[in-house]
């Protein structure tokens, strides 16, 4: 236990490129380049960093980092703008098409900032991509009722096609019970139990898949790495990342652990791992030691932490030690500019998705 929470400070300064994965996915019916074979040749700007092939008795990783080894920064900001540009294409389609705009529905309870600051980023999101965003802002005291109410009368809006309910929610009120009242078919954030059941068992399909884990597997694809077999460790078992992270890891047949509070050797299991995806709100709990070489590593954490010389008296940082990971893993994501753009970017794919499906729209 006491290792687990055990971290030290491992300020965020080495330097490191940033390298838009995505920009190398083949366009149609050209076969995949993985990074590796991509040693030293000079793509949009950027050397990748020198790559030493390994007779690693698992395929992967192929390659380990040598000399002033760099992991490439997966670029969370850039690709989820790229996925909100396909958005918005899709929207302006179905809109010629069919006339339907897609809505999102936002119920923010009581006055926590970071909530609010989401609920910003979100409407800002869906104004960029043409989505139309309903929101409603709840005083602290209001009552279980109160939400509920909201609740039934977005499901019974025809133009709404999205509803989130900005969690955590004041403690007086039972989350579960609000979590239920969404309509599944307008369950964007992929927290209503049927949708996790069914993310859950094979052979059936959820309607929406949790935002921040779907986001944490598109930033894999869109980079081309590979699931398929490797060994994945998740770090926190939440049911809003860590769980469905899991369950979506072993959808892509991936060999999944997940890592806790009570497992007794976290660094030991994780040091195994071909893929990390660390969500626990730990700043700086995992390690350069906990990572095997060449590991692609996805920090779901955002951790504030006090630094007098930011303007706001405080940065952001995950919970993996950056500067350890960009010297081991042979791909990382920075925080902040990594899952958090992402989970947004799903948010606003599910929303299109829901209206795409109630209107039958392909
Ligand atoms: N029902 C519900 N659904 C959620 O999806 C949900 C929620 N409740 N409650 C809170 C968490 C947190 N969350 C984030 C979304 C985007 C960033 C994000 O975009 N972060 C940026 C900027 C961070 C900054 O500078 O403040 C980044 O990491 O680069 C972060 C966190 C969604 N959440």
């Amino acid at each position: 236990m006491a290792s687990y929470m055990a971290f030290t400070d491992c300020s965020t300064s080495a330097p490191t490129r940033t390298f838009l994965f995505s920009r190398f996915r083949p366009r149609r019916g050209l076969p995949s380049i993985p990074p590796h074979l991509l040693q030293g040749l000079p793509v949009a700007g950027f050397r990748l960093p020198s790559l030493r092939i390994t007779n690693s008795p698992s395929s992967f990783p192929k390659a380990a980092i040598s000399t002033e080894a760099s992991a490439m920064v997966i670029d969370g900001k850039s690709i989820a703008k790229e996925i909100r540009h396909e958005i918005t294409t899709e929207i302006s389609r179905m809109k010629d098409e069919i006339g339907v705009i897609p809505g999102l529905a936002v119920i923010l309870v009581g006055d926590r900032k970071d909530s609010a600051t989401y609920v910003r980023n979100k409407k800002k999101a869906c104004e960029s991509v043409g989505v139309k965003s309903y929101e409603v802002c709840l005083p602290e005291d209001s009552t279980e009722e109160e939400v509920l109410k909201f609740i039934s009368g977005f499901n019974d809006d025809p133009e709404v096609h999205g509803i989130l309910v900005q969690l955590p929610l004041p403690s007086h009120m039972n989350e579960q019970n609000i979590l239920n009242a969404v309509s599944i078919e307008k369950d964007v954030d992929g927290f209503h139990p049927l949708n996790i059941g069914r993310l859950a068992m094979r052979g059936r399909e959820p309607l929406f898949v949790p935002c921040t884990p779907k986001g944490c597997i598109e930033l894999l694809h869109r980079c081309d790495i590979d699931i398929k077999g490797k060994q994945a460790v998740v770090i926190g078992r939440s049911n809003i990342v860590g769980m469905p992270a899991a369950l979506l890891l072993l959808r892509e047949d991936a060999t999944v652990s997940i890592v806790h509070s009570r497992t007794k050797n976290p660094e030991e299991i994780t040091s195994q791992a071909d893929i990390i995806i660390s969500a626990v709100g730990q700043p700086n709990m995992v390690r350069g030691s906990w990572i095997k070489p060449g590991a692609v590593i996805i920090d779901v954490g955002i951790n504030p932490v006090e630094d007098a010389t930011s303007p706001r008296g405080y940065r952001l940082v995950g919970d993996v030690c950056y500067e350890e990971a960009c010297k081991i893993a042979s791909a990382v994501t920075p925080v902040p500019g990594g899952v958090g753009p992402m989970t947004i970017a799903m948010l606003l794919s599910n929303t299109l998705s829901s209206a795409k499906r109630m209107h039958n729209f392909q």
